[in-house]
């Protein structure tokens, strides 16, 4: 049974079902046509507009709690196109290194299996997603088109040109917001229609809006019916018949690259049953948000940023199986409360400050962050990107960023505050562009947020304690044994640990007996911290001093919450009372 197909101009091109079609039906493609053609599907309402949808992935490269997806498949029986738009922007192509590009296209290889073994395919497509979309339109008669909302203003552009084109021509576009907990832009109603500056401001707000939704259910395929694009399109289009390699984008990978992160939707919510058996050791034992508490540089991969930042896993998901878990351990007494998972709050609070200012990556334009002025000093800034900057702790962060695409928090912390007000004076806007290309869990709000926050808050003075956030003894606290500079600064494998963190302090004959002469096969250091780091102070306290009172902008909310996140000890705040004193 064929269906009738008016005309081959668009808005002709409904597909009509006749009164007398079978019940069961399969949608294929018929090149000859031009049109698609319906057989074999299980479609009980005659008389019906066959309804053409797509599922335009960006973020959210996921089956599991996707609401955009549930949309797609649902209503009258549909023709289903999963596709993603390698447009040169999305999902943080613009600046994109190897290993997140690696991440990016293996998450997508696991949602093409994914889809492959329910009958149908992801279609990976290159070029203009409005083009794209007017062109499925022409040639399909496309009906809808659904997607996660990106709530970055980064996107705009991109997406209100996809609505228009589609209003044009009376195509539904649905968006759903299910990349963050909650919807940014209520978040930002709710405070008054400004960013919440503060984390606790973010906390206080959120609390008026309830919790964040529960994840929605899985898809049910039945009925589903996967399209094949028309052979005009492939042509026209550049259609992948497999995921490219990060190689094919002219990206190569960096020398002593040490592959500990796989992409993709199966090994996130395998991470995930991992994680929760960690949480709930965690809990039994009185102890909350584990991988902060007690950063571990060396162990197995357990983050899940990366998959968080390509939506491999639902971060619905993960905050529901965190505060379940943790309320069938305390049996409800205490309740779950949003700090059990913090950490998923700072990502929603970055996003949140992001989603009206489209300067949030930057310094000068941008209203919500202080305006210091850094030097410009690329001799050092290139040091600090290739790990030469002769302090081994931070070399190790940097060359693991580089070589693997990710490092811990703390060593974040170290290496941003030695590269802004802890050592070198050079622009956080420096820092962020080399993390947004090399990190692989880097995300335009959440990479500026930490950045603005961890070095551009000059009224913390907390932030000023050269002791606590010293490159030497900062390392030394996390990692006393040197075990990680040994790994990623082979050179100094050999140097007793007294001299590891200070290899400039250890005798020639030391340096010879280790195989590494300082200056010769590693560098001396770049600066003299503690000269450095009063100097900076100084600076700091000259910036306060030459702004009559605090305008408003982004920063920390109290010294507990400064502690907590740059992970400082407790005596930190003691020392800095004497210095100041
Ligand atoms: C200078 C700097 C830049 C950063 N850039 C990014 C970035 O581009 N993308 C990114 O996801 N994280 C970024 N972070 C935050 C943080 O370092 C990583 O999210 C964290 O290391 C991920 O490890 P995890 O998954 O083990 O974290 P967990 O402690 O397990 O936290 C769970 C999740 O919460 C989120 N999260 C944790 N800490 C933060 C934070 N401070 N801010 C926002 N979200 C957080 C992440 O999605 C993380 O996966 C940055 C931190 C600093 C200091």
């Amino acid at each position: 049974m064929r269906i009738q197909c008016i005309g081959r101009s668009p808005p002709h091109a409904r597909v009509i079902v006749p009164r007398e079609a079978p019940v069961t039906w399969t949608a294929t493609y018929a090149p000859a046509l031009g049109a698609p053609v319906i057989q074999q599907r299980q479609w009980p309402t005659m008389n019906r507009p066959v309804q053409m949808s797509v599922l335009w992935f960006r973020h959210g490269l996921r089956l599991h709690d996707n609401p955009a997806l549930l949309d797609a498949i649902s209503g009258p029986p549909s023709m289903f196109f999963p596709i993603f738009i390698f447009d040169g922007e999305s999902a943080g192509t613009k600046v994109i290194g190897f290993n997140r590009m690696r991440f990016l296209l293996e998450s997508l290889a696991d949602l093409d299996r994914q889809l492959r073994s329910r009958g149908g395919r992801l279609w990976l497509l290159r070029g203009d997603p409005s083009k794209i979309f007017q062109r499925l339109w022409e040639e399909l008669a496309l009906t809808k088109v659904c997607f996660e909302q990106d709530c970055e203003p980064i996107w705009n552009e991109r997406d209100q040109s996809v609505r228009a084109t589609c209003a044009e021509r009376g195509v539904r576009c649905e968006e759903f917001v299910s990349h963050t907990l909650w919807d940014p832009k209520a978040v930002i109603y709710a405070n008054g229609g400004l960013p919440p500056l503060t984390y606790q401001m973010f906390l206080h707000t959120v609390s008026t809006l309830g919790e964040p939704p529960r994840p929605v259910e899985d898809p049910d395929w039945t009925g589903v019916t996967f399209g094949t694009l028309p052979p005009r399109l492939v042509k026209e289009f550049q259609v992948f018949d497999e995921v490219p390699k990060p190689e094919y984008f002219g990206l190569s990978q960096p020398g002593y690259g040490l592959v500990r992160w796989i992409g993709g939707e199966t090994r996130a919510l395998q991470h995930l049953r991992e994680r929760l058996t960690q949480e709930e050791q965690a809990f039994r034992k009185g102890i909350i948000l584990p991988n902060q508490s007690r950063p571990d540089l060396l162990g197995p991969p357990t983050s899940q940023s990366a998959a968080l930042r390509y939506g491999c896993l639902s971060v619905r998901r993960f905050y529901w199986n965190l505060h379940d878990l943790f309320n069938a351990v305390s049996q409800g007494d205490p309740p779950a409360g949003l700090n059990i998972s913090g950490q998923l709050i700072w990502r929603e609070y970055f996003y949140t400050m992001s989603v009206y200012n489209p300067h949030y990556a930057e310094m000068s334009a941008n209203p919500i962050c202080l305006d210091v002025p850094w030097d410009k000093n690329p001799t050092f800034l290139e040091k600090w990107k290739k790990g030469q900057t002769g302090f081994p702790f931070i070399d190790a962060a940097m060359r693991q960023l580089v070589s693997e695409g990710w490092i811990h928090h703390v060593a974040r912390n170290s290496v941003a505050c030695f590269l802004t007000r802890g050592d070198l004076w050079i622009s956080w806007e420096d820092g962020l562009a080399f993390f947004l290309e090399h990190l692989i869990d880097a995300d335009w709000s959440v990479c500026a947020g930490n950045w603005m926050w961890v070095s551009s808050s000059a009224f913390e003075q907390l932030l000023d304690c050269s002791k606590c956030l010293c490159p030497v003894n900062y390392g030394r606290r996390l990692d006393p044994w040197g075990e990680y500079i040994k790994r990623y600064v082979p050179e100094l494998r050999n140097l007793p640990v007294e001299y590891l963190y200070e290899p400039w302090k250890a005798p020639l004959d030391v340096q010879r007996d280790a195989g590494c002469i300082i200056g010769d096969h590693y560098p001396e250091r770049i600066v003299d911290h503690q000269r450095a780091s009063n100097q900076n102070r100084q600076y700091m306290e000259n910036i306060r001093n030459s702004l009559l009172e605090q305008p408003a902008h982004c920063c920390p909310s109290n010294q507990d919450e400064v502690r907590q996140f740059m992970w400082l000890p407790d005596e930190c705040v003691g020392h800095i009372t004497a210095k100041i004193a």
